[in-house]
């Protein structure tokens, strides 16, 4: 499939992407290993795609860095963030970690379990707004999942719909590392006008100012997914990044929205989760693990299932089913 890579940088960056192309040098890069079986998706950065492993038969995503970003050292050095940090996150059931990363015939890619599924984008632009009930979980699950990576030092720094994938089970779990960064190095993000790293609608202010972000960056970023979640509108919305941006800064957000009513205490959460200074949001994600607590008891299991196409790979039902149908006539 050719297909244009749609973000940043230069002419070379917009030169047609051959995913055939790379999908047959990943054949030959990984033949003793992974059969190479489908394209799963295109991203700014990268392009993903299913194999099966030749002895177990575990399916795994790996995602290959868009050839023309090889040579751009920023978009480079974000790649093989994405594999380390992804790496040290192993271990938490609402986060896909990274397995394994490499370099072979130009191609940088990194191994993670596939998961088969939809992201919260799809599901959200699929089903509308979410009941309280299921936004509440949800955003508990996600909230888990950046204890998890604050334990470890680790802020996200891109928490968006896109980045955040529902499996066949039910759980939600956070992708892309891409832009995370250690808490312990002061980081700041330089605002661009052109390739903004992040997603807009979701960044907190300090991190459009270019400020020092910590894990309140995160937490905000949650709050206006579970904002979206809840009514079905993004919190933060414009026509240009300018007025996106500028929504962020200006702390005129109403909580009006006739679907935040739904329970007394959405609107005070969603305040704290969303308050422009950091230092009048929840300090981290155990304080708001309380809230959380405090403002529901947690319905045990989650009433959302992604929209998932079948398994066109696999044969083993249908060969079950002649043999027993050679037995009958036998
Ligand atoms: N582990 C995975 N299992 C299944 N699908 C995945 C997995 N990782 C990514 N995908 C899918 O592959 C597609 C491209 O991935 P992704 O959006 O992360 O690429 P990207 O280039 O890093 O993104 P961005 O555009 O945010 O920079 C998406 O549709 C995503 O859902």
């Amino acid at each position: 499939m050719k297909t244009l890579i749609r973000k940043p940088g230069t002419a070379r960056a917009n030169a047609p992407l051959d995913t055939r192309e790379i999908a047959a040098r990943l054949a030959i890069i990984f033949a003793g290993r992974y059969q190479v079986l489908r394209l799963v998706g295109i991203g700014g950065m990268a392009s993903v795609y299913l194999v099966r492993h030749r002895i177990h038969h575990g399916h795994f995503a790996v995602k290959v860095l868009h050839p023309a970003h090889v040579e751009q050292a920023d978009l480079l050095a974000r790649f093989r963030r994405e594999g380390l940090l992804g790496a040290r996150l192993a271990g938490h059931p609402n986060i896909v970690p990274v397995l394994d990363v490499g370099e072979a015939d130009g191609l940088h890619y990194l191994v993670m379990p596939y998961i088969r599924g939809e992201d919260l984008d799809h599901l959200l632009a699929r089903v509308g707004p979410l009941s309280f009930e299921d936004s509440i979980l949800i955003t508990t699950q996600l909230n888990e999942a950046l204890l998890y990576t604050w334990s470890k030092g680790v802020i996200h720094c891109d928490l968006a719909p896109g980045n955040i994938r529902l499996n066949e089970f039910g759980q939600f779990l956070l992708v892309d590392f891409g832009l995370a960064s250690l808490s312990r190095h002061s980081r700041t993000i330089p605002p661009s006008r052109t390739s903004h790293p992040g997603t807009p609608l979701y960044m907190s202010p300090e991190q459009i100012l270019g400020d020092h972000v910590d894990i309140r960056s995160d937490l905000y970023a949650l709050g206006a997914i579970l904002y979206e979640m809840l009514t079905g509108k993004a919190a933060f919305h414009g026509n240009t990044l300018q007025e996106i941006e500028q929504n962020h800064l200006t702390p005129k957000l109403s909580f009006s929205h006739p679907r935040l009513a739904a329970h007394p205490g959405i609107k005070p959460l969603l305040q704290t989760l969303l308050a422009l200074s950091p230092a009048q949001r929840f300090t981290d994600p155990i304080a708001l693990q309380h809230a959380l607590a405090h403002l529901v008891a947690r319905p045990a299991q989650p009433s959302l299932r992604p929209e998932i196409e079948p398994e066109r790979e696999s044969t083993a039902p249908r060969r079950r089913l002649s043999f027993i149908k050679e037995k009958a006539q036998s």
